[in-house]
């Protein structure tokens, strides 16, 4: 393929084979990322339309109360798993205060 590092040239079956499943993997997360979006744009709409807040401090603290045991459970580092949340839960607002905004 004209367009492979020099690393995947080179690389066992076995490496192949990992960087594939990650590949998967990637684009899973990435789909499952805009469908959450898709939702929470949904939510955004009717926040804005009964002049609710854009952001629920408290939902916010438990669910990241919630994914820090869920990660611990699935042998994921819950500070990264909470890092990860808080950006996008913070993506999510920034867009439902757009969408107040814009009416
Ligand atoms: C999606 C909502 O809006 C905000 C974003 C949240 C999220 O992305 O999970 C949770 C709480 C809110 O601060 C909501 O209120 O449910």
């Amino acid at each position: 393929m004209p367009n492979e590092s020099a690393t995947e040239q080179a690389a066992p079956e076995d490496l192949w084979r990992l960087r594939r499943s990650l590949d998967n993997i990637d684009t899973a997360l990435v789909a499952m990322l805009a469908e959450r979006f898709r939702v929470t744009r949904a939510v955004g709409q009717l926040k804005a339309r009964h002049r609710l807040d854009a952001v629920d401090v408290a939902r916010e603290e438990a669910k990241v109360a919630r994914l820090r045991e869920a990660a611990t459970r699935a042998g994921l580092d819950e500070d990264f798993a909470e890092e990860f949340i808080r950006r996008v839960m913070a993506e999510v607002v920034r867009q439902h205060r757009e969408i107040a905004q814009k009416g």
